[in-house]
């Protein structure tokens, strides 16, 4: 009975161990499906890990070619400036040279005018004193015939004869002593042809000489051109090639501007802020210097001095400008203490040729170049809208009818009541619905749109601008393009926008709403400063939405647009503070990386919103 019982027990546990050892077969199946499956993920990733890799290095490779171009684009530009520097001196020394000739042919000219002069005289006298040799020959001759009939027929006195002797005599003592004369007349008269023979071989010499160097100096002339033609051409390489390296790299571009130094800027005019003139920093480097002596050197991707015209730093943008018709995210905006030229730069006043800002200057060269593109078979619509943040606040700055705001009186939210929000479309990018969109076909309409905004922009008078931007401005043409021969559509966007100035409140005298105002701004700008840190250190979470201007330029920003900022300075020496916080700011953004431009080619569903990126 026992030894039942114990076989049952037996069969019981070989019962349990066989369940056990299949769940552990099972299990170990399983983990081996697993094992089998993370293998073959990590296979993949190594894959993956490879293809980056190999992207990487292809462009680490990229990078390094252009960087050995750029260089060799820089020596080669070093020595055409050296080689142009040379044709300088050489071209001054025969300048000088052909200077002196000039004067040595004036003066050959002038003694032989003088000695054509003398010649003439002398032969006038040697005329004269002929002449009256012959006739006091004559007069002998008549006399001594006097005398001998005279002898022959009167027969008169001694006395007489001797003294018609005398006279006779004397007559004859002045016709000798008168052909000496004339002998000595002749001499100096063949000396001064001599003379005169003499001054005509040095002139034709000299005028010989003076072609050759008139020869060489129009030679010179057409290598200097070749060679500026060169160093132009060398010029624009490097800056294409920099733009380049610089598209890689993915960064925001800066580009600083200072204004000029006006006579009502009151204290402080001594000079603070001076440029570097070494090779590889000439155009991109600024100095400033604080009162004790101390020096801040900052390097951009270019430096403007206070000399450059509205021209001059259009020339440097308007390539970017170009690629918004190619269907890139450009934008361009203005930073800088309040009076420091901000709306200059990008607004300006576009009424008058010269002083036209970006903002008028871009517009042209869109419209300009779109009706080049046309022979092509490329048509573009372009739709603008502008709008400022004022006090947190979205103003419609296109709004029809909307009165003159800047008495300041007006509510909150602007004269229409609209409250206007940010909203995100499908691709991330911000958009404001209700905004007005206006489709612009002419520079008229754009420079009309242009006066209706300046006018509707809310400005006041601070202690340190008499006309001072009180809120950010943000102007956006959209450019649609459809090429009727290829079928290819591009999608560009151009945001320019002019940013409330930055001042200390200490500084600017603002009180009640102008302090509000002031507040806001700085806040605003404080949360720019914020996201730009953020991009910086590449942290994971960078806060765009802590504001109404980092929302809007989130797309710019964070996203594959092609980015620039201006960081605009004032040159009193009152300002340093000031200057030295807006340059320190504007070297963070020059580091920050906001990842490859890429172009908008693909098509897109007809929508008529006006978005930010
Ligand atoms: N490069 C320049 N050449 C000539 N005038 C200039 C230049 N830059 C600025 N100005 C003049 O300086 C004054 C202040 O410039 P602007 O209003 O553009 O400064 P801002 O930075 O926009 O100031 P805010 O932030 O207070 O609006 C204006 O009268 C402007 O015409």
């Amino acid at each position: 009975m026992k030894e039942k019982e114990a076989r049952i027990a037996s069969e019981k546990v070989q019962g349990l161990l066989s369940e056990d050892l299949k769940k552990a077969e099972q299990e170990k199946l399983a983990a081996d499906h697993q094992i089998a499956s993370q293998k073959d993920m990590y296979k993949r990733l190594q894959e993956y890990n490879t293809s980056l890799q190999q992207y990487n290095s292809k462009l680490q490779t990229e990078l390094s070619t252009a960087n050995e171009s750029l260089k060799k684009v820089e020596k080669e530009k070093l020595a055409i400036v050296e080689n142009l520097s040379t044709l300088r001196g050489h071209y001054n020394t025969l300048q000088e040279q052909l200077t002196s000739s000039r004067a040595s042919v004036d003066e050959a000219v002038r003694l032989k005018e003088s000695l054509v002069n003398e010649v003439k005289c002398l032969r006038e006298e040697l005329h004269r004193v002929r002449e009256d040799r012959d006739r006091q020959v004559s007069e002998v001759q008549a006399l001594t015939a006097d005398l001998l009939k005279f002898r022959e027929k009167t027969g008169k006195s001694f006395m007489e004869l001797d003294n018609l002797t005398i006279k006779s005599n004397a007559l004859q003592e002045t016709c000798s002593s008168q052909l000496e004369q004339i002998r000595i007349l002749q001499h100096q008269l063949a000396a001064a042809n001599e003379k005169l023979k003499m001054a005509d071989l040095s002139t034709i010499e000299t005028k010989v000489k003076f072609d050759e160097q008139k020869r060489t100096i129009v030679e010179l002339q057409e290598r200097l051109e070749n060679a500026e033609l060169q160093l132009s051409e060398g010029e624009q390489l490097r800056k294409k090639l920099h733009n380049t390296i610089l598209e890689l790299k993915g960064n925001i571009r800066v580009f600083c501007r200072v204004r000029p130094m006006f006579s009502d800027d009151g204290s402080g005019t001594e000079t603070v802020i001076s440029y570097p003139t070494s090779t590889e920093t000439l155009g991109r480097g600024i100095e400033l210097l604080q009162s004790g002596g101390q020096k801040y050197p900052f390097t951009f991707d270019k430096v403007f001095s206070h000399e450059a015209s509205q021209q001059d730093v259009f020339v440097e943008i308007s390539q970017l400008v170009q690629s918004a018709l190619d269907g890139y995210k450009v934008c361009i905006f203005a930073y800088g203490q309040t009076g420091s030229g901000k709306t200059y730069t990008m607004l300006g006043k576009p009424d008058a040729p010269k002083q036209k800002g970006l903002i008028p200057r871009s517009l042209e060269q869109i419209f300009q170049t779109s009706q080049v593109l046309s022979a092509q078979g490329w048509k573009y619509k372009l739709q603008a809208s502008m709008l400022e943040i004022y006090n947190e606040t979205i103003r419609d700055l296109l709004l029809p009818n909307r009165s003159n705001p800047s008495d300041m009186t007006r509510g909150e939210s602007g004269v229409s009541g609209k409250q206007y929000t940010i909203k995100h479309d499908a691709n991330g990018n911000a958009y404001v619905p209700d905004l007005t969109i206006v489709d612009v076909c002419s520079i008229q309409e754009i420079t009309l749109l242009l006066e209706q905004a300046a006018q509707s922009r809310s400005v006041g008078k601070t202690l340190m601008n008499e006309q001072s931007s009180r809120s950010h401005s943000v102007f956006t043409l959209r450019i649609s393009g459809v090429n009727e021969n290829t079928e290819q559509q591009v999608q560009g966007v151009l945001n320019l926008i002019d940013l409330a100035g930055s001042e200390r409140l200490s500084r600017s005298g603002a009180t009640g709403d102008r302090l509000k105002e002031t507040q806001a701004i700085n806040k605003s700008l404080s949360c720019l400063s914020d996201v730009i840190f953020a991009l910086a250190k590449r942290e994971d979470h960078v806060p765009f939405r802590n504001s109404k201007l980092t929302t809007l330029l989130q797309p710019c920003l964070g996203g594959d647009s092609k980015t620039l900022m201006f960081v605009n300075i004032s040159p009193e020496s009152s300002s340093v503070g000031e200057s030295l916080c807006s340059l320190r700011f504007a070297a963070r953004v020059n580091a920050c990386e906001i990842g490859v431009p890429r172009r908008h080619t693909a098509i897109r569903s007809a929508d008529s919103r006006l978005s930010y990126g």
